[in-house]
């Protein structure tokens, strides 16, 4: 039973996190962990306020490893006065790891390497950026919160993204969704693009043109088995999402 006595369905509220320093800079981000702006904070307010307005109440937070995602969550659940909710966080949910292109800006490797292969880096399934030196600046190997991993990434593909995220979907969340829970997952653009062709059953080609907006939730009503019951899920603030998404699409214009 849900909160106001009718029967509750499960629901899954994907939110990515609100404009980082990077987002507004134009450099690719992946694995560094860099700060919401000012904008990026009120977009985390919006998207809480947006919750409460509609009624969406989550129980239960999950959230990468990475302080954009974090902070939005906290300040979203806050305006949504949900503060106090458990939180899970974990690796799996982090932003895919860009390989040595983490801290390069997006307009500069388009010009310096065309459309096509820039295109290829951000969109295509398969094909992983080149590998970042381990010792780089902008590498993560050797920090504290991936001691647990047995490798840490030095690139990913969205494809590298849905096999470690995905699993664990379906082991630590899904089932909250067919126990009628509402789970809030704050993450980023292409985790949840890998968690988006995973609940739609989109194809390997036609995820490249997907893109996620900062700050405004995106709902998934489950059925108690566990299917998705409104394909493509539902934003809550449904021009302003659209109007994001193509921002994001364009990213790499100056
Ligand atoms: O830089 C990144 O990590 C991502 C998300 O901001 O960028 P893109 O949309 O280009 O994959």
């Amino acid at each position: 039973m849900g909160n106001n006595g009718r029967m509750a369905f499960g629901k899954l509220v994907l939110l990515r996190h609100g404009q980082s320093e990077w987002n507004a800079s134009n450099q690719f981000t992946g694995w560094v962990d860099v700060d919401l702006t000012p904008q990026g904070r009120e977009e985390a307010v919006r998207g809480g306020q947006l919750l409460a307005e509609a009624g969406v109440l989550p129980d239960v937070l999950y959230t990468s490893l990475l302080r954009r995602a974090i902070t939005t969550a906290n300040i979203a659940l806050d305006a949504a006065d949900r503060h106090w909710i458990p939180v899970v966080r974990d690796w799996r949910l982090n932003e895919r790891h860009y390989g040595k292109l983490q801290g390069l800006n997006k307009a500069e490797i388009k010009e310096e390497f065309g459309d096509e292969q820039f295109m290829l880096w951000r969109r295509s399934y398969d094909t992983p950026p080149p590998e970042i030196a381990a010792d780089d600046k902008y590498s993560q190997v050797g920090e504290a919160r991936y001691a647990d991993l047995d490798e840490v990434p030095l690139t990913e593909c969205l494809l590298d993204v849905v096999k470690r995220f995905i699993p664990y979907y379906e082991a630590e969340i899904l089932p909250l969704l067919t126990a009628g829970k509402t789970v809030l997952v704050a993450a980023h653009g292409n985790s949840l693009r890998a968690l988006v062709k995973h609940l739609d059953g989109i194809s390997d080609e036609a995820i490249s043109e997907l893109n996620i907006p900062t700050g405004i939730p995106l709902v998934y009503e489950f059925s108690e088995s566990g299917e998705v019951a409104n394909p493509g899920g539902t934003y809550l603030d449904p021009e302003a999402a659209a109007a994001g998404a193509a921002a994001v699409a364009n990213q790499g214009g100056k």
